[in-house]
């Protein structure tokens, strides 16, 4: 039987070009970026989505992601889909295209480090690698996958850790491999909610948290250090955000590794906790900030909220 690709073109360095001043701007259609790439007993339909780098796409642009792919879905007769889409932001619309994705079929993410025209240009290969993911029945039952530079790995977790590496991402778990266990959060558009990250660092006061609360926000996301710590007069703020009704989840800034709540001293992560604070134990940053409006946007409590970043 043909196998049948929807690929949804959203721009990025795959799809990207140098203009008159050198300027790497997203160009290529999907129609462009698929000639010539399709396997033998595979039918490709490419279809464009959005033309955007991904460092600028709005919460609405994700919006439009994600109902792109559900459309797509939505024909029975579509073995998989596959996104391109830039590297600056992937981790976080693949992310939120997962925590709605309920559907066996393979929807993949892929992308590129260097431009469509430069001599190293690593798209083509990587949407090569891409399609076949789509397409292939072992593939299925995994959630969104995000396969680049020849390996392909599950959402949750990932972020892009190198600038300059063929192979950007990290954290995800290998697919073929355990089928990872996934929670998915049914929730409308985000578009329309706030989400803001503030950062910790040594002398930092409660001046952008405060900022954040009173631009409107719904939540926060605190970017801290170790293991989720802060200073005494940030902390300070988050138990005012918290207790004006503001949702704040605690990340750490640093790359890797489990985030447990072990200090108290007034700005540690157990004072935070104590302030109503909720410890993402896993998802660094950018994709908490995504959980967390995708959370939001479902309308569900705290409780909830708590157990999704629990593990
Ligand atoms: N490699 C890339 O795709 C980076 C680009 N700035 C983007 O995220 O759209």
């Amino acid at each position: 039987m043909t196998a049948r690709v929807i690929v949804l073109s959203t721009g990025g360095t795959i799809a990207s070009r140098a203009d008159d001043s050198g300027a790497a701007v997203p160009t290529d259609t999907a129609a462009r970026l698929t000639a010539g790439l399709t396997p033998e007993g595979m039918h490709v339909e490419a279809r464009d989505l959005l033309s955007t780098d991904s460092s600028a796409l709005t919460l609405a642009d994700l919006d439009t992601i994600r109902a792109g792919v559900a459309e797509a879905l939505a024909d029975p007769a579509v073995t998989g889909v596959v996104v391109t889409h830039g590297t600056d932001t992937m981790e976080e619309t693949a992310l939120l295209v997962d925590l709605g994705h309920a559907d066996p079929r393979p929807v993949v993410f892929t992308g590129a480090q260097h431009r469509a025209d430069d001599p190293q240009a690593d798209g083509p290969a990587n949407l090569a690698h891409a399609l076949a993911v789509a397409a292939d029945p072992a593939m299925q039952g995994h959630g969104v996958l995000l396969a680049f530079a020849g390996t392909v790995q599950t959402v949750r977790g990932v972020t892009k850790s190198s600038t300059d590496a063929p192979q950007p991402f990290s954290g995800g778990l290998p697919v073929p491999g355990p089928t990872p266990q996934r929670m998915l959060v049914a929730s409308g558009p985000v578009a329309g909610l706030r989400v803001d990250v503030v950062a910790s660092y040594p002398g930092a006061d409660g001046t952008l948290l405060r900022a954040a609360v009173a631009a409107g926000a719904d939540g926060v996301v605190l970017l801290a250090t170790g293991n989720g710590n802060t200073t005494v007069e940030l902390a300070a703020a988050v138990r005012e955000a918290i207790e004006s009704g503001v949702t704040v989840v605690v990340c750490s800034r640093v790359p890797t590794g489990a985030v447990d709540a072990l200090y108290g001293g007034g700005g540690g992560a157990l004072d935070l906790v104590d302030a109503g604070a909720i410890v993402s134990r896993r998802l660094r940053a950018g994709q908490a900030r995504v959980a967390l409006l995708a959370l939001l946007a479902a309308g569900v409590g705290e409780q909830w909220i708590g157990a999704y970043f629990g593990v």
